[in-house]
């Protein structure tokens, strides 16, 4: 695996470059006393990696990935960078002080896929349709040959013209893996993509999904509370350190685990 190849490399072996780093950053939801604060002092997610994040219901996994995907501001962060394909490394924090909605949508849809627990795919479109679609917003050409490169390589292909309600439960979530990857994204952020899946076709499900991931280079950052989905799959993973205020708030640290 890669974190393995990283703790084994040769003395002046250069790592991958970071592709997404998060520093010394704090999202605060709600208000006082009640508030909930979650503090992130360095996350950082290298091409093709396999990133676990694992943690119990409530520790803040979901704001985690809200902050990752660009769709939430950080209260505060000392860095954050992004590195698209196209266009080199972004300063999020600086797009999202000045404001810059334009800037933030079109990296979202180019450099990021996203799987939820149970698909969110159009239910008006078919398999083949929404991974289209992830194509088409950003602003990629049309690749029917890549989207059935992937459906193979994911056992749906011949699943694409298909609508997501005739489709079983794993296959669905294949499909919502597929339609996150179609566009090449640097990275792929998944909630709980097998939560709705027995543990045997979510074992299966992990395991497909990080090996196209690693032919694809692309990077996936995956929610999960079950560690042992994770086991044999994920190169770090990352946890949740939590702490009561006097007030009676939540504090939650977000640590990397032991290999
Ligand atoms: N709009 C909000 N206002 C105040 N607090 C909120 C809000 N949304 C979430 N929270 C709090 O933020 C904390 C983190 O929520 P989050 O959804 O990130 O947790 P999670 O780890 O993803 O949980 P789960 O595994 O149950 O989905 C929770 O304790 C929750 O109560």
């Amino acid at each position: 695996m890669l974190a393995a190849a990283l703790d084994t490399a040769k003395p002046g072996q250069v790592p991958p470059a970071p592709i997404l780093a998060l520093t010394n950053a704090v999202k605060l939801r709600g208000s006082p006393p009640l508030e909930f604060r979650l503090e992130i002092p360095s996350f950082i997610a290298r091409a093709g990696e396999f990133i676990a994040v694992v943690g119990e219901s409530g520790c803040g996994k979901s704001t985690l990935l809200d902050l990752l995907a660009l769709i939430s501001r950080p209260s505060d962060a000392s860095g954050f960078m992004l590195a698209d394909a196209e266009c080199g490394s972004h300063d999020i924090s600086a797009l999202w002080r000045d404001g810059n909605e334009r800037a933030l949508s079109t990296l979202r849809a180019r450099s990021v896929g996203y799987v939820l627990q149970t698909g969110g795919l159009l239910p008006f479109l078919t398999v083949g349709g929404n991974a289209e679609l992830s194509l088409a917003l950003a602003g990629r050409p049309l690749d029917r040959d890549r989207i059935r490169r992937l459906a193979e390589n994911l056992g749906i292909e011949g699943q694409l013209r298909k609508k997501p309600y005739q489709l079983s439960g794993g296959q669905r979530q294949r499909a919502a893996i597929l339609r996150a990857l179609a566009h090449n994204p640097r990275i792929v952020l998944a909630d709980e993509p097998t939560a709705a899946v027995d543990k045997t076709r979510a074992g299966a499900i992990v395991a497909d999904f990080r090996r196209i991931a690693m032919i694809e280079r692309t990077t996936v950052i995956m929610v999960t509370h079950d560690l042992t989905l994770v086991d044999d799959t994920a190169d770090r993973r990352f946890g949740f350190r939590l702490a009561t205020t006097a007030g009676g708030g939540t504090v939650s640290t977000c640590v990397a685990l032991g290999a």
